[in-house]
């Protein structure tokens, strides 16, 4: 029987006959060529990219949290950027796609600096202090279901994972759009909120980046 493949799975397939391995620049525009002319798939994609690389940079960060790793595309710009002790953890709700993430992760040779934990945020953010030996985040990437960004920063904030000056890097914050989590980051007295207008991967569509600072 013809195996139907899936488009993470293409997606893969892709890096592997145009990236270099270990190299993770060629690995983020591999994607970005793929999504750009083949297949758009939902990855941060470049312009964007560059605002969260910008945000990695300027941080330093030594712990990070990402929520929705999907095929790993924005894992490996953030890995590639961070300092070499620091701990990373990306949650992955999706057993297919936590599974080309890996693969991704590996071929840009950063499997050492990354922790893909399976699992949905609302069950893991409880149990990242006792299960991961983490304090606190320096720099959290939201980037999966819109419906728990708001669900899980208040989930954060309840568990004492963020600490005066963590930083919430939003996507999609208006396309999708995720309503419910700028009405409450831009009103709350505990965080102080800055748009970063930029457009939807590959498109000529409006998006943009959400940067958060708790303020504790
Ligand atoms: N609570 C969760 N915990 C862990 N992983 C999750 C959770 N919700 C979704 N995911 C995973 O994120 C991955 C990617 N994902 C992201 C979304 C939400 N993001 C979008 O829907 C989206 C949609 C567009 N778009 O439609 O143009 C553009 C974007 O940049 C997006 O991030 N849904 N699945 C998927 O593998 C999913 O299993
Ligand atoms: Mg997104």
């Amino acid at each position: 029987t013809l195996t139907q493949s899936t488009r993470p799975q293409r997606l893969l397939s892709a890096v592997q006959k145009n990236a270099t391995r270990g190299d993770p620049c060629s690995v983020v525009r591999a994607i970005d060529d793929f999504c750009r002319h083949k297949e758009w798939a939902m990855n941060v994609g470049d312009e964007k990219g560059c605002i969260l690389d910008s945000v990695v940079s300027e941080m330093n960060p030594a712990a990070v949290l990402e929520l929705g790793t999907y095929c790993g595309y924005s894992t490996v710009r953030i890995a590639r950027l961070l300092p070499p002790d620091a701990k990373f953890i990306t949650l992955e709700f999706n057993p297919g796609f936590a599974a080309i993430a890996r693969q991704v992760i590996a071929w840009a040779g950063l499997e050492e600096k990354v922790q893909l934990v399976e699992g949905a945020s609302g069950d893991w953010i409880p149990k990242i202090k006792e299960q991961f030996g983490i304090k606190t985040f320096d720099l959290v990437f939201l980037d999966h279901w819109k419906d728990r960004y708001l669900p899980d920063t208040k989930l954060m904030e309840e568990c004492g994972l963020l600490r005066k000056g963590s930083v919430l890097l939003a996507d999609n914050v208006i396309c999708p759009g995720t309503p419910d989590y700028l009405e409450y980051i831009r009103s709350s007295p505990k965080y102080e909120s800055r748009y970063f207008k930029s457009h939807l991967e590959y498109t000529k569509v409006e998006d943009g980046l959400e940067k958060s600072i708790f303020l504790g």
